[in-house]
């Protein structure tokens, strides 16, 4: 068996309430799984039972309280993983510059800059030419139906829709060894949704390892190849190691 690209091992989480008298809210035991290279996981379970939360400490923006998330670069040379729980700040920019890719619900950018601009960017700052870059970017930009006349726009005012694609360019024009995808298809049209199952296709085709919420079963089926139940590891199941 080849090594994972993510090991997710005996991880709990408890938020603490502090607008509630410091209330703990336990979420999280025990969690443990792993994705390899050229896989899709998706996580699966009801509402509140911890998806996003599990994306969010892969990403190193919420912390584990206990338990590992390591993260390896295939191929690399030794020591090229980290344990983004227990990794410090800076650590966890460089993972996320060389490791792993994050498709949030919401585009987050700097106002003002135009939608080839902000897809091109990551591929820019890892110092690809600008031209190349803007070239993979006007390609994703196509693929997924955004207008050329939107191009230079900033997409404050683009429709959910439109910014959601926009996003998804932007976290697809890298190609780093993890993407966390978290509800890529939940404001898109069945056009759209079959372009993002492509470019998912495409990216596990090529050794991508790809971790997802997908709340869209038809999607889920055609991208995933494994359900994880995040449930299983609820606190009142008592799954902790
Ligand atoms: N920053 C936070 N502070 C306090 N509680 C939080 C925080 N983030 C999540 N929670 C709580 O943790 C639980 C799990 O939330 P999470 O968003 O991970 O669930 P989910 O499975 O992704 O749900 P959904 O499918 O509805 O998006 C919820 O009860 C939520 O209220």
């Amino acid at each position: 068996m080849t090594t994972p690209v993510l090991a997710v091992s005996g991880v709990d989480k408890t938020f603490t309430m502090h607008l509630q008298g410091g209330q703990l809210l336990p979420v999280l035991r025990g969690l443990s799984f792993e994705v390899h290279a050229g896989e899709c996981v998706a996580l699966g379970g009801s509402s509140g039972a911890g998806k996003s939360s599990i994306l969010k400490m892969v990403y190193g923006n919420y912390a584990a309280e206990r338990g590992s998330i390591v993260l390896r670069t295939p191929g690399g040379a030794v020591g090229s993983a980290i344990d983004v729980a227990a990794a410090g700040p800076r650590q966890v920019l460089v993972a996320r510059r060389d490791t792993m890719g994050y498709v949030s619900q919401f585009l987050r950018c700097v106002p003002r800059v135009g939608a080839l601009q902000i897809v091109a960017e990551p591929l820019v700052e890892r110092g690809a030419p600008p031209a190349r870059a803007r070239d993979r970017a006007a390609e994703l930009l196509t693929r997924l139906a955004i207008p050329e006349r939107l191009w230079s726009l900033p997409p404050a005012t683009f429709s959910g829709g439109e910014q959601q694609r926009v996003n998804i360019a932007r976290g697809f024009v890298t190609s780093l060894p993890l993407l966390l995808l978290d509800e890529p298809t939940a404001s898109l049209d069945a056009r759209n949704r079959d372009v993002v199952t492509e470019l998912i296709r495409e990216k596990r085709a090529r050794g991508t390892a790809l971790l997802g919420i997908f709340h869209d079963a038809t999607v889920r089926e055609a991208v995933a190849d494994r359900v994880i139940e995040v449930e299983r590891f609820a606190p009142a199941l008592g799954a902790a190691a």
